[in-house]
């Protein structure tokens, strides 16, 4: 199925738009059902907006990282990527994939108590139906990973909670055993790398599908900043919201006075300055090479 806003998807000679997500597109290759090619575009999303003006080389960035985390985490997990020998247009931002059967729970582990699960524990002391000790604050960190899994909304809407026995129900409990302990592992080993790199990464959402043979492979992104909450370790502080590590610039200026708009109006916020722009593309540069070790 195409999204409305199919006609302004790049077009990719070989190959068909199939969907877009807010900063992400799907295309189908001509001829083959076996394949999906996906791009990451330049586009950032705050606030629950697609700002204007992208990030150069944001899609480029986020996509060299995952394919260095599927490499971290092959150990765990076999993954779901092909090639990276993508059509020029999207050289650099793009990952040729097997297509899988997508499995329908939205795998999130959460190292961190903060954002949809610190709302969900104010409310009523769990998060996804896991009872947790109490007098948490924004920003606590887990003895272990939490496995919080949600539904997958559809385009525009929230992701609902799941608990793990409605994943039983949806997946069956051997499956669902299994997505708990990767997901939470998953979390784990990118906070073990991460750390060391004075990243901590609050929470993540992975997706998983299952191949022809039946055996479950992590697809879609891992662990990066759009995926998962990046903080500079250097200023974790329970207690309140930490800084982004990557989105901070943007966040801080859109609600400062330079901006002049208003997040409780519901408007669009105003294009972002270059400045913005720049030191946001250079945070993106900086989580990966200090990630990888490699220049990007
Ligand atoms: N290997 C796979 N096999 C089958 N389906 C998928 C799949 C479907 N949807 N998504 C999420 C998504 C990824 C990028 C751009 C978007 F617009 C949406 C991923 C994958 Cl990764």
């Amino acid at each position: 199925m195409t999204t409305p806003d199919a006609q302004s998807a790049l077009a990719i000679p070989g190959f068909t738009h199939v969907y877009s997500g807010k900063v992400r597109d799907l295309y189908a290759p001509d001829g083959r059902d076996d394949q999906l090619l996906l791009v990451a575009s330049d586009r950032i999303s705050a606030f629950d907006f697609i700002l204007d003006p992208p990030i150069p080389d944001k899609g480029a960035v986020l996509t060299q990282l995952s394919l260095w985390w599927f490499d971290q985490l092959a150990d765990l997990v076999p993954h779901h990527v092909v090639s990276t020998d993508v059509p020029d247009v999207v050289a650099g931002r793009a990952v040729l994939v097997r297509r899988l059967e997508m499995v329908p729970v939205e795998c999130v582990a959460r190292a961190y108590l903060t954002g949809g699960g610190l709302r969900e524990y104010a409310a009523d002391g769990t998060v996804s139906g896991l009872a947790l000790p109490e007098g948490l604050r924004d920003g606590d960190r887990f003895a272990a990973p939490l496995f919080t899994p949600s539904t997958k909304a559809p385009m525009g809407e929230h992701d609902e909670p799941m608990t793990y026995e409605e994943v039983e129900a949806e997946v069956g409990p051997e499956l669902a055993a299994r997505l708990r302990d990767l997901t939470t592992r998953i979390l784990a080993r990118g906070n073990e790398i991460a750390g060391e790199r004075g990243i901590l990464i609050a929470d993540t959402k992975v997706e998983f599908g299952l191949d022809a043979d039946g055996t479950l492979v992590l697809a879609d992104e891992v662990l990066t900043p759009d995926s998962s909450r990046f903080w500079p370790a250097d200023q974790w502080e329970p207690g309140h919201p930490q800084p982004s590590f990557d989105k901070e610039f943007v966040r801080e200026w859109l609600l400062s006075p330079a901006s002049g708009w208003d997040r409780a109006s519901g408007k669009a916020p105003p294009r972002l300055p270059p400045e913005v722009v720049e030191r946001t593309r250079a945070k993106y540069v900086e989580a990966y090479e200090r990630l990888t070790g490699r220049t990007f």
